[in-house]
């Protein structure tokens, strides 16, 4: 178990990655390690006040007109901070290979373990593989004979990287269309717990039958969330319909992996389960995470 520290100011669950790049930040900032995780860490506390207050102002409710001036705040430190072209220049170098390279080395290894390189040549059909939230273009180039790769982003930064959101996205046009889905440091981006929920589940339906799942978070949303443990999370992939093929994590890491077989969602689910997986229950108590994930 992780050991709690006592005076640390609760932050919610950022980006894991420890840049060693020194470019000058847009802020004016450095770019040393801490600075980036602080910054990084600031923008998902912007994009979570933001969700919050623009729900606010369309409820129209009496405090709409305060919540439209913290709004414009909100926003004004958002693009001070270099905006999230900045949040995702500031990913990428946590990517680079000076670290080890990014998440898409573990799904490729998982690939190649399931021998998947091979059957893939021999059938003539390359492995169709949606990447959501790609900030490079080129992440799955090592392996292009075997792997037919989309790249999508909210914030295309690449002209071969589609804008597209992935929640958006038509469950019936695209329903059972892909062998391989990667949500990789994407499902922690949504403020909503919801809307993470629903990523998995249209995950689900736009999976062909056996499709792989590929998930990558930042440890602390499973290991340190007052909401989320490793059985937890994975009980509620499994009544999604998902089955775990491999996890990869150790005590004291940054990161934390999964991938998951599309297996038919369960027939029946009892009224425990159901409410197990649609509100948040407690799990740890003391200086903790707010991570969860709902369906
Ligand atoms: C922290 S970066 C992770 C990048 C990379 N996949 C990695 O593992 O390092 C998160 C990216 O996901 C993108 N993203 C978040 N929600 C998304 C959505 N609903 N649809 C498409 N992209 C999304 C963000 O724009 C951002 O570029």
């Amino acid at each position: 178990m992780p050991r709690a520290h006592k005076h640390r100011r609760k932050v919610p669950v950022t980006a894991p990655t420890a840049p060693s790049d020194h470019t000058p930040h847009p802020s004016g900032s450095s770019n040393r390690p801490q600075a980036t995780r602080t910054t990084i860490r600031r923008f998902h506390v912007l994009i979570k006040r933001q969700a919050q207050l623009q729900q606010i102002i369309q409820g129209g409710k009496k405090d709409a007109q305060s919540a439209t001036a913290e709004l414009a705040r909100v926003e004004q430190e958002m693009e001070d901070l270099g905006g999230l072209a900045a949040y995702q220049r500031m990913s990428t170098i946590g990517q680079g290979k000076d670290r080890g390279g990014g998440s898409e080395k573990v799904l490729i290894s998982w690939l190649r373990e399931m021998d998947l390189h091979q059957s893939v040549k021999k059938a003539e059909q390359r492995l169709r593989l949606l990447e959501v939230g790609a900030l490079k273009p080129d992440n799955y180039a090592s392996c292009q004979s075997w792997v037919d790769v989309t790249p999508i982003d909210l914030h295309a930064q690449h002209p071969d990287i589609l804008e597209q959101d992935f929640l958006l996205m038509d469950p019936d046009g695209h329903r059972e269309k892909w062998d391989v889905i990667s949500l990789s440091l994407v499902l922690n981006f949504p403020p909503n717990p919801k809307d993470r929920g629903q990523m998995l589940r249209l995950a689900h339906t736009m999976l062909r039958p056996d499709g792989l799942l590929f998930i990558a978070l930042p440890l602390p949303c499973i290991l340190n969330s007052r909401y989320m443990t490793p059985e937890h999370f994975d009980g509620l992939m499994q009544s999604i319909g998902f089955e775990q093929v491999h996890t990869r994590w150790k005590e004291g890491g940054k990161m934390a992996y999964w991938l998951y077989r599309r297996k038919p969602q369960p027939a029946s689910t009892t009224y425990h389960d159901h409410l197990l997986y649609e509100k948040k229950t407690v799990f740890r108590q003391g200086n903790r995470n707010n991570f969860v994930i709902l369906l």
